[in-house]
């Protein structure tokens, strides 16, 4: 898969995707939205029906800028993975993520930024999602995502991580467009 990329040489990154699930808990005793509507800042699930929501930030800088993304960013020098994750997540979104778990790995490469992006996926968390000047967060129901706002590889893999699989995968852009995409799902997200 990542023969022909200098794997250890690329800068790392994170991505988070946070599930919320249907029985209302969202894990951090905070009430759910009580409008059924995503965007309330609070997670849906009361009643089950809309099923599993996640939680993407639009994005207002950086890499992926006016998208739909997961939260996360660059790894800092000796930080771990997880680490970077954790500390992503808070700084744009404002919450903890309690149990991420490492459930993909892709590398990207581009006509400007290259990287290995590691990819988390958690159900627990404590507080509030908020803006912030990197994020606007908003909860989306796990079958509507705005995938049409988003970067057009991770329609390809998020439903598998959203549903619990893993998978590796490599993904050539040039012009903000995919020119090569290979995944594989159920393997170890290793790297
Ligand atoms: N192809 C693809 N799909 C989805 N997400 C990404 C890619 N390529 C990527 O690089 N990314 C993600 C991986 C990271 O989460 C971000 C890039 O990091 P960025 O947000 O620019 O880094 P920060 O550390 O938060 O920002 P600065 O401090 O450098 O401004 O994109």
């Amino acid at each position: 898969m990542f023969e022909e990329d200098p794997v250890d040489d690329l800068p790392a990154a994170t991505l988070c995707h946070l599930v919320d699930g249907d029985d209302g808990a969202a894990g951090d005793g905070q009430p759910d939205g009580d409008d059924g509507a995503a965007g309330d800042g609070q997670p849906d699930g009361d009643d089950g029906a809309a099923g599993d929501e996640t939680l993407l930030i639009h994005k207002k800088r950086g890499v992926g800028s006016d998208q739909w993304v997961g939260p996360g960013g660059k790894v800092e020098p000796g930080e771990t993975v997880r680490e970077c994750v954790v500390r992503e997540v808070r700084e744009e979104v404002g919450i903890d993520v309690l149990d991420p778990e490492k459930v993909g790995v892709f590398v990207y490469r581009s006509d400007d930024w290259d990287a290995v992006v590691h990819v988390f996926r958690a159900t627990e968390y404590a507080g509030t999602p908020e803006e912030t000047e990197e994020a606007d967060p908003r909860w989306f129901p796990v079958d509507d995502l705005p995938l049409d706002e988003m970067w057009q590889t991770d329609r390809e893999w998020l439903p598998h991580v959203l549903d619990g699989e893993t998978f590796r995968g490599r993904f050539v852009y040039s012009d903000a467009e995919p020119q090569e995409v290979r995944i594989e799902t159920g393997v170890a997200p290793s790297l």
